[in-house]
């Protein structure tokens, strides 16, 4: 990629409040909210440090996030914020379609683990327009960064363990899709045993949402549920 490819991020953020609704079972609602807040705020801290990127679109009616995005220079994207994952990472899209911009990377709020040296690395595998770019969730089922050039090369359709499917609508399309892994990029936070799994990988040391897992008690509340064992299991022991 080159800095003449007018790639930008795509950031869709539902609203905080109702936000991370798998991990209810695990925290109040507050502690989703701040949480969602929290990885959010750290990813577009990343992204905002990310070289070769065109810009930063948040799409999102929140106005917590809102505000912090304009304090990074991010646009704030509305119309089709409250649509989906999907609905609203191509509402973005059309933005940068209609102001013929070359192409779009997007990213879900909920990697904190993710660097901007990750990102450099995907935007660097991708090739010129028509392409395809996508950096897959570390269980190979979700897609957890889709580089697009131009914005719409390949329809997009999140929320269904869409790796696979992105990879075969790619090819559809007459494009070879290009795959880039890297471990923090990878992984997302959805479900208590991913914040178990984060907890757990030296991606997380030193993010701050990790620091506000530590401050919350998250850890202990892990254990006490049981999504962590408090004593492993050995290797090859019955259970
Ligand atoms: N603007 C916008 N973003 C969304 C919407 N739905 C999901 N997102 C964003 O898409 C990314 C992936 O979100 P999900 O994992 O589907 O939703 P979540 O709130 O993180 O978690 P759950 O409530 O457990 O599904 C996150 O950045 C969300 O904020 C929506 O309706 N509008
Ligand atoms: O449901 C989700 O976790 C998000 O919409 C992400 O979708 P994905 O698993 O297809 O990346």
């Amino acid at each position: 990629m080159t800095a003449e490819a007018d790639i930008w991020a795509v950031v869709p953020v539902k609203e905080l409040d109702g936000a991370k609704q798998r991990l209810a079972g695990l925290l109040t609602p507050a502690q989703r909210s701040a949480l969602a807040e929290v990885m959010v705020v750290e990813v577009l801290d990343k992204i905002a440090t990310v070289r070769g990127l065109a810009g930063i679109l948040v799409v999102t009616l929140d106005p917590r996030i809102a505000a912090h995005a304009r304090r990074i220079g991010a646009r704030i994207v509305t119309d089709g914020a409250r649509e989906g994952h999907t609905g609203s990472v191509n509402a973005g899209a059309r933005v940068l379609l209609a102001e013929k911009r070359g192409g779009m990377i997007t990213m879900p709020g909920d990697i904190p683990a993710m660097t901007a040296a990750e990102v450099e690395a995907v935007l660097a595998a991708h090739q010129a327009a028509p392409a395809f770019t996508i950096a897959p969730a570390h269980d190979d089922l979700g897609s957890n960064a889709v580089v697009c050039s131009p914005p719409d090369s390949v329809p997009l359709r999140f929320g269904d363990n869409s790796y696979f499917p992105h990879l075969d609508a790619a090819r559809r399309c007459g494009i070879t899709p290009t795959v880039v892994r890297r471990p923090g990029i990878a992984m997302d936070i959805d479900h208590p045993v991913d914040l178990a799994m984060f907890l757990r990988r030296p991606e997380s040391v030193g993010t701050r949402t990790r620091a506000f897992l530590e401050e919350a008690g998250v850890p202990r509340l892990l254990v006490e549920r049981e999504v962590i064992p408090l004593f492993p299991r050995k290797r090859g022991e019955a259970g």
